[in-house]
Order: C-alpha cells, then sequence, then structure tokens
C-alpha cells in the first residue's frame, strides 16, 4: 500500500521496527540490540589501539572514535561508521562494534558521534556527519580508501553524505563506498508519526533531508562510489520499500549500486551481527573494501 493513503497508527506500525521482529517483542529485541552493540563495542575497545572522543568541530557533541589496528600496518582502508536509533537514540559510546571483525584485516573503523533530538535537529545532524567525514579525510589523508557504513537512521545520514554539494567544505573527501543497510530515504511518511516529535520536522526540512530527493546531488558529488543496500527480510514492508525505491532510482541514475536482501535477519540482527567475521554482510563489506 502507498504511504499516503495510511492511517497514523498504520504509519507507526509500519515505522516501529521492533515490531516486526520474529525473535522477540518488542522491548526485549531494542534490549538485546543495545547489550550486542554495547558487547561489540567493548570489544573492540580491548582489540584496538584507540582514540576516544577525538573533536570534528566547536560542539560538544561533535566527537569521533577512532579504532585502530594494533598491527600497524602502511595502506589502510577505514571506514567511518553511523549509529542509528531514529535519530534520538544510541550514540557512539555503543557503536564500535564493526571494529571487532575488521582490525584484524587492517581496517580502521571511525564511530561518530553526533547530536541526536531533542538537542540536535536534522539539518544539524546532517551537517555534523559530513563535517565528521571531512575531519576524518583532513586526519587520515594517506589511507587507501574511505567508506561509510550506517544503519537505520545513520544509514540515512551516509546517504545524506554521498549527497553533499562540497563546495561549501574545504575539501571534496573521494568516498569509494557505502553500506546502507536498514535505512530510511524519503523523510516525509514519518512526519506525522511519534518519531517525529522529538525531532520536530517541518515537510520543508523533511523534503531537503531526504536522499530519495537528492540522487542527483550523489550523481554528481560521488559518481564512482560503490553503493550497497541491504535490508532486513523481516524489515516492515514500509522499510523495505525505502530500500527497495532508493536502490531502484540510483540504479536508474546509473550508480553502482546492489541490493542485497539479508535473509533471517530484522532490524537489529541485520546489523548487529556484524561483530561476526563471517556474516555475510561482514564478507560483503571487506569484498567491497578488496575490490
Ligand atoms: N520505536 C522504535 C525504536 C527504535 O527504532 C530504536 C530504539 C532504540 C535503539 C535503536 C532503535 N532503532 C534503530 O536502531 C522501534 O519500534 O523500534
Amino acid at each position: 500500500m502507498d504511504w499516503t493513503k495510511m492511517t497514523k497508527d498504520e504509519l507507526e506500525r509500519q515505522y516501529s521496527p521492533s515490531r516486526w521482529s520474529h525473535r522477540m517483542n518488542a522491548d526485549a529485541v531494542i534490549q538485546a540490540h543495545v547489550k550486542a552493540l554495547k558487547a561489540g563495542t567493548e570489544r573492540a575497545r580491548a582489540l584496538a589501539q584507540t582514540l576516544l572522543n577525538v573533536p570534528y568541530g566547536e560542539g560538544d557533541g561533535e566527537k569521533l572514535d577512532v579504532y585502530i589496528p594494533k598491527t600497524n600496518c602502511l595502506d589502510l582502508n577505514l571506514v567511518i561508521y553511523i549509529h542509528g536509533g531514529y535519530w534520538q537514540f544510541l550514540s557512539k559510546e555503543e557503536s564500535g562494534f564493526l571494529a571487532v571483525p575488521l582490525l584484524d584485516k587492517g581496517v580502521v573503523v571511525v564511530a561518530v558521534g553526533y547530536d541526536i533530538a531533542p538537542k540536535g535537529h536534522m539539518d544539524l545532524m546532517v551537517s555534523q556527519v559530513r563535517r565528521s567525514v571531512v575531519s576524518v579525510v583532513q586526519q587520515y589523508s594517506h589511507i587507501r580508501g574511505l567508506y561509510l557504513c550506517g544503519h537505520s537512521a545513520g544509514a540515512h545520514l551516509a546517504a545524506m553524505v554521498l549527497s553533499t554539494d562540497w563546495s561549501q567544505y574545504s575539501l571534496n573527501p573521494q568516498i569509494k563506498g557505502a553500506f546502507l543497510v536498514s535505512g530510511i530515504y524519503d523523510l516525509l511518511p514519518i512526519l506525522p508519526t511519534y518519531i517525529n516529535e522529538p525531532l520536530k520536522m517541518t515537510e520543508e526540512v523533511a523534503v531537503r533531508n531526504s536522499p530519495s530527493r537528492l540522487v542527483p546531488q550523489l550523481q554528481q558529488s560521488s559518481p564512482g562510489c560503490q553503493i550497497l543496500v541491504a535490508v532486513a527480510e523481516n524489515d516492515s514492508p514500509e522499510f523495505r520499500k525505502q530500500s527497495e525505491e532508493y536502490y531502484a532510482t540510483l540504479s536508474a541514475a546509473g550508480l553502482k549500486v546492489t541490493l542485497e536482501d539479508v535473509p533471517d535477519t530484522d532490524h537489529f540482527s541485520v546489523v548487529d551481527q556484524m561483530v561476526d567475521p563471517e556474516y555475510c554482510l561482514t564478507k560483503l563489506l571487506m569484498k567491497m573494501m578488496n575490490s
């Protein structure tokens, strides 16, 4: 069904990922997700050489964590991870888990912090993640390749980074690949829902921050970027449609994009399993970096 024909209740159901898990009830699945992210981040902090709370701007929330392989080799790839949580939950403190499988393979992982709502608003969060990428490129200019990975609201923010008009910034980061996991690319359907209560987006804000409408800018800014749009098999029909439609738009624009429908996953397990080096998305990310 077209979202414009849905009631507020139905939209809220479609945009409540925890209600669609086949593993657990809504509260339990979120709890398990946060627990898995925290445990993974703790492991990563033990395994890596870390630089925590590195500022990328003046604001209190404008800090990032760097996870560096202990066996220092030259020619490293770097992945910037942008956490999810509907622009109002989670932080970089539980967002280092992706380093667990990648450190061994000589990949630096950066977990970006940004000001979630109600402190932050959509334009600010988008500006923060863009500036964090510029700052990482300035700091690590010698790296082999720069990649982005984002989950849920973080996939939205990563897609907004790809669609940046860099003429406003001090440099143009060459992003080699982007891993967009269970993202939202059109913000209009969430305007009438509870998700927008702390965000307070107007239609104008939602329109200018919807990656689905910024594909021409992406084509200009990131024409060679390899993009993987991944969605969980058990994501809600609306979430699945968000990924399918964004993939189709990118593909029609001639971009290098693939759609990955990840079997036997829900909105949360689709990303928290990335601590496992044998998980299909972890392998695909490694493959992207080695291609
Ligand atoms: N109300 C949302 C909550 C949610 O999405 C969420 C909550 C805590 C941490 C992460 C979340 N979502 C995505 O990462 C839900 O029903 O799943």
